[in-house]
């Protein structure tokens, strides 16, 4: 059985207002051009993160994706639900869906929808999933799939797939991540509702320094060399947090002044550059807060890969840096909406 590629690409918006120049859809052409692909297999949905899809809507928890906090994300605001609009829009082929109807019957099902879909031509299929069975009948149907995409749930599908027909061993992961000594620190740039709350409870128990947003922007070296400084007189007595992050109005204002690309980008570089400059001054755990953010972090460490280990929260797993020129790391890198109130220490605590 050979293992099919699974791609999770981030939504991104570029300035061009009133469009979705999004790279999923470009991605996903690309991709699939170069898989020799038919109809790609699209899942959104992780149930265990209350996000499910039904009829190609994405919900977040009780609300469709519009009406969640994701409608304000700092970069992607997404202000439709329809992912197979949305997907259609980024797009060169056309977008259909596998309904739930499909999806409650099974693997085969869904295998015999996409040879229709693929039939007639189109591109990518969004698969509806409302609960952890439809990943893993979704999951099961990807194995002979040359190309799927989606989020972690579509992991947890592949993998329980790939259990029950033989091609693979469940593996007995411990509660403690393999210890690494040396400081540890917190990085957070996701604005998202969750992130915001775990800053506030983090300030009870770690020293915080909340950036200045505007400053950074403006003037990113400076920002970034006396976070540092902030960082050295701190580092020794324990973990710290700093955090870019603030609530929707004031990312809006910042936006207006500084245009969202470059406001979301600066920040993004600012905080990596922040990130590496942690490393140079011995920490080995690092928790980043921000999915954007975390790219920026793990392309200027140059992380080539990662061990997965233990779960801090759903979705998120303590991350085992291989290959890194710095040495042995433990990370942790968070979507900003995952994770609960005491995110940061219960992520400090496995990492221990
Ligand atoms: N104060 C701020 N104002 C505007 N944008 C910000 C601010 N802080 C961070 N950002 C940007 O917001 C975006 C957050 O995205 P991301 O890191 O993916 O978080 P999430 O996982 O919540 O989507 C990044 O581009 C980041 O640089
Ligand atoms: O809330 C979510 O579903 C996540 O925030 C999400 O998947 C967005 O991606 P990111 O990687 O955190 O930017």
């Amino acid at each position: 059985m050979r293992m099919p590629t699974i791609f999770r690409p981030r939504p991104r918006r570029n300035h061009i207002v009133g469009t979705d120049a999004g790279n999923i859809g470009p991605v996903l052409d690309a991709l699939r051009a170069d898989a020799l692909e038919t109809s790609v297999l699209v899942t959104p949905a992780f149930p265990e993160t209350d996000r499910t899809v039904y009829k190609g809507n994405l919900f977040v928890g009780a609300v469709p994706l519009n009406e969640s906090s994701l409608r304000d994300h700092p970069l992607n605001p997404m202000r439709d639900a329809n992912l197979v609009r949305v997907l259609a829009r980024q797009s060169t082929g056309t977008v259909g869906l596998v309904e739930l109807a499909t999806v409650a019957q099974g693997a085969d099902a869904i295998r015999t929808r996409l040879e229709q879909l693929s039939a007639s031509g189109t591109g990518a299929a969004v698969a509806d999933a409302v609960f952890e069975s439809d990943l893993e009948a979704i999951g099961t149907a990807a194995l002979v799939q040359r190309l799927s995409v989606g989020a972690s749930g579509l992991g947890l599908g592949l993998a329980r797939g790939l259990i029950a027909a033989g091609a693979a061993r469940r593996y007995e992961r411990s509660t403690q991540a393999q210890r690494i000594s040396g400081p540890a620190a917190c990085l957070a740039g996701s604005c998202s509702t969750a992130t915001l709350k775990q800053i506030a409870k983090a300030e009870q128990t770690m020293p915080v320094l909340r950036l200045d947003p505007e400053k950074l922007v403006s003037d990113p070296l400076e920002t970034v060399e006396r976070a540092l400084t902030w960082a050295t007189e701190h580092l020794a007595k324990g973990p710290i947090l700093i955090a870019s992050s603030a609530p929707p109005d004031e990312v809006s204002r910042l936006q207006e002044r500084h245009g969202r690309g470059a406001a979301g980008h600066t920040i993004e570089r600012a905080l990596a550059t922040i990130a590496a400059g942690l490393v140079e001054l011995g920490v080995r755990r690092l928790v980043v807060a921000g999915g954007e953010t975390s790219g920026a972090v793990v392309d200027r460490l140059a992380i080539p890969a990662f061990e997965l280990g233990p779960e801090i929260a759903a979705g998120v797993p303590v991350l085992r840096a291989l290959g890194s020129q710095d040495g042995e790391m433990v990370l942790a890198l968070k979507s900003g909406n995952f994770g609960g109130k005491g995110f940061f220490a219960d992520a400090l605590a496995i990492m221990a």
